[in-house]
């Protein structure tokens, strides 16, 4: 369904919205867990591998939980696509390096990338919030399949400087951050996911769900949130203050 907004800001979720889950499980997933066991055993000594690691110590329950248990534990969170936050910052050190490599290129929705262009061309400032980490959030807009992407996309927010994405204080925190905690009706969110529609509603954000065949909400929907089924259904102005 078309939709046409004033906003100064589009915050887009990136799984699901942007690009597609199934590359995601079936690419991304697949390259992060055949190498958990070296990371942990050969990295330990990186910041964020060892804050990673203290974090899911603690959501274990185990302060000595050793190398073996916690890729145990990575794996079954990932086999349930559990968001948990040490795990996508472990992903997210193992993705960037595989895309500075050059294994990886990220996908995106042949709809977005030109939409993007056009949303910052008219002078909306475009954000991310994903469960994916901020570095791999970098990672993935630098690498896309036509080139970097980055300079189009101010903010990058995750689970852990903004906090979880079905927690309405978590947009209030954005929100903040992008000079509109007074006016966040001037933002405007992306996402497939109607929980985390609801929770930047209830923040006060505009909302519009994405709807795209084969994506796991699709049948299911986005309740009550205005909706689209790509990108280029949806045209942005930029608001003034
Ligand atoms: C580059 S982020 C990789 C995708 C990912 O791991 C993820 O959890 C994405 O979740 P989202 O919040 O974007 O639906
Ligand atoms: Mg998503």
């Amino acid at each position: 369904m078309s939709q046409a907004l004033t906003v100064d800001s589009v915050v887009l979720d990136i799984e699901g919205t942007t690009s597609a889950t199934g590359f995601v499980v079936d690419v991304l997933y697949p390259y992060s867990r055949s190498r958990f066991g070296a990371l942990l055993s050969e990295r330990s000594g990186d910041p964020d591998v060892a804050r990673a690691v203290a974090q899911v110590r603690e959501e274990l329950g185990d302060p000595s939980a050793d190398n073996v248990r916690i890729e145990k534990a990575l794996n079954a969170w990932l086999d349930e696509d559990r968001k948990a936050t040490p795990l996508k910052t472990l992903q997210g050190v193992i993705w960037s390096e595989g895309f500075a490599r050059g294994d990886l290129v990220s996908h995106f929705y042949d709809d977005v990338i030109p939409a993007l262009r056009t949303w910052h061309a008219a002078g909306v400032r475009l954000h991310v919030y994903s469960s994916g980490s901020v570095a791999a959030q970098r990672a993935w807009f630098r690498s896309s399949p036509e080139g970097d992407l980055l300079p189009l996309v101010e903010g990058l927010y995750d689970t852990e400087n903004a906090g979880p994405k079905q927690d309405p204080a978590s947009y209030r925190a954005i929100a903040r951050a992008l000079g509109l905690a007074e006016a966040p009706e001037r933002v405007l969110f992306l996402s497939d996911r109607p929980g985390e529609l609801d929770a930047a509603r209830e923040a006060g954000w505009r909302t519009v769900g994405v709807r795209r065949p084969g994506e796991p909400y699709y049948e299911q929907g986005v309740g009550d949130h205005a909706q689209a089924g790509a990108f280029d259904e949806i045209t942005l102005f930029r608001s003034t203050p």
